[in-house]
């Protein structure tokens, strides 16, 4: 971690805190440097308990002494009342209503779940790409009747989306719009959750379908890679990067690999003619986010960390790399149909989900959004 903060700590509550991404947000913010666990909240099931006999404990860490022996609440916004920031790690199923309770009552919601992903006047931030797209927050709040002072939803985005916007915004960045995408992944049984998918349906086989996943892919890329427009009253809108068409099919497959879901991408960029491999691996690895420039200390160094070797990225062997805040790419070569094809690993229940979370909310802190 690197950075500079004023050194004041924040309290922070986590949604959902007993599932597999609210874990990871636990460990994560439990080293935070000034991020501080206050409050955790979960379903009725959960509600009451300890946190370590309410959570089913499924990393290799221990859990962090300071939650341990926290009692988990259930997700009313009047049990995080002192808390300035929550992070939801909440099931979809509940995530709208409990989400749109906890902007109400005047807390910032960083959201993991898909509820608010496709609502006009919310930020879908991968936060090593867009984090321009907070300046939506200011619409959002006047718009919320009554208006808001200091809440807001800002929602990070599927996680095979987040892997594979990295590399293509840095590719947008050197070369200029693509024009074109395809997109295979090769998705970890983490990302459905635990228990996830009973082991006769995975073990030893590979399922050709994730509910809803391949739409995601093809919208989300859309919302984060377009800019934003202001109309001539002001209004702001997201642009969908209609003023460069951008076409993205995308097939998406169920591994039988437990974290690190990685995706083989083929590229046309409009520019002609367009970028060599050898041009486009330096661009992938020259490319810094605004986040780790302005000191956000959970961003990696490496936001694209290119492979030599023609056998990575692997996720068994690279998703612990920073910690699993940044992407790993390798295999950069000709496309045939195509311009370029290249494979990109990334952590899915880290920057895919917790990580991603918690380095738009230090955006956020940075922006002067949040304070303590
Ligand atoms: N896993 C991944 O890789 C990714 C997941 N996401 C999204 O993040 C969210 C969480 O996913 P994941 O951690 O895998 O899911 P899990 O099923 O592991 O965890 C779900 C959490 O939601 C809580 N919950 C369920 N019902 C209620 C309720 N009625 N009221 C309050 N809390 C409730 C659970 O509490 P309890 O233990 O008490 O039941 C648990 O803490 C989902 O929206 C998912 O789509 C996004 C990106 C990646
Ligand atoms: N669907 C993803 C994980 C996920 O929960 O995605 P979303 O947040 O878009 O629902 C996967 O199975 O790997």
């Amino acid at each position: 971690m690197h950075g500079v903060h004023d050194g004041k700590q924040i309290k922070v509550g986590v949604l959902g805190a007993t599932g597999t991404v609210g874990q990871r947000f636990i460990l994560l913010l439990a080293e935070h440097p000034y991020f501080v666990i206050h409050a955790l909240g979960a379903s009725s099931r959960s509600a009451g308990k300890q946190y370590a006999k309410a959570a089913t404990w499924k990393q290799v860490k221990p859990i962090p002494s300071q939650v341990r022996e926290m009692i988990v609440d259930e997700c009313k916004p009047e049990h995080f009342s002192e808390c300035a920031v929550v992070f939801s790690g909440l099931d979809a199923d509940v995530a709208g209503d409990i989400e749109t309770a906890f902007r109400a009552a005047e807390l910032a919601v960083f959201s993991n779940a898909k509820n608010f992903r496709r609502d006009p006047n919310v930020p879908l931030i991968v936060p090593l790409v867009n984090t321009a797209h907070l300046s939506m927050i200011p619409q959002q709040q006047s718009l919320h009747e009554p208006p808001l002072k200091k809440g807001f939803i800002v929602t990070n985005a599927n996680c095979s989306t987040t892997a594979v916007v990295i590399p293509l915004a840095a590719l947008e960045r050197a070369f200029g719009p693509l024009e074109s995408c395809m997109i295979t992944t090769m998705q970890a049984i983490s990302g459905a959750g635990y228990p996830g998918l009973p082991s006769l349906d995975i073990l030893d086989n590979v399922v050709p379908y994730i509910s809803g996943e391949e739409e995601k892919i093809e919208w989300e890329t859309l919302k984060i890679l377009g800019g934003i427009a202001t109309e001539d009253e002001g209004t702001k809108s997201f642009d969908m990067h209609s003023r460069h068409p951008l076409r993205v099919s995308a097939s998406c497959n169920r591994v039988a690999v437990i974290e690190g879901h990685t995706e083989t991408v083929s590229v046309r960029f409009a520019r002609r003619p367009p970028p060599s491999p050898q041009q486009v691996r330096e661009a992938l690895q020259a490319f810094t986010s605004d986040a780790y420039s302005l000191g956000c200390p959970s961003a990696p160094r490496h936001t694209v960390f290119v492979h030599e070797e023609p056998d990575r990225p692997q996720p068994r062997l690279d998703r612990d790399f920073q910690q699993g805040a940044g992407v790993s790419v390798g295999r950069v070569r000709q496309c045939r149909v195509l311009d370029i094809k290249f494979v990109v690993m990334a952590n899915n229940v880290a920057i895919g989900a917790a990580t991603s979370s918690i380095i738009n909310a230090e955006f956020a802190v940075v922006k002067g959004l949040i304070q303590a």
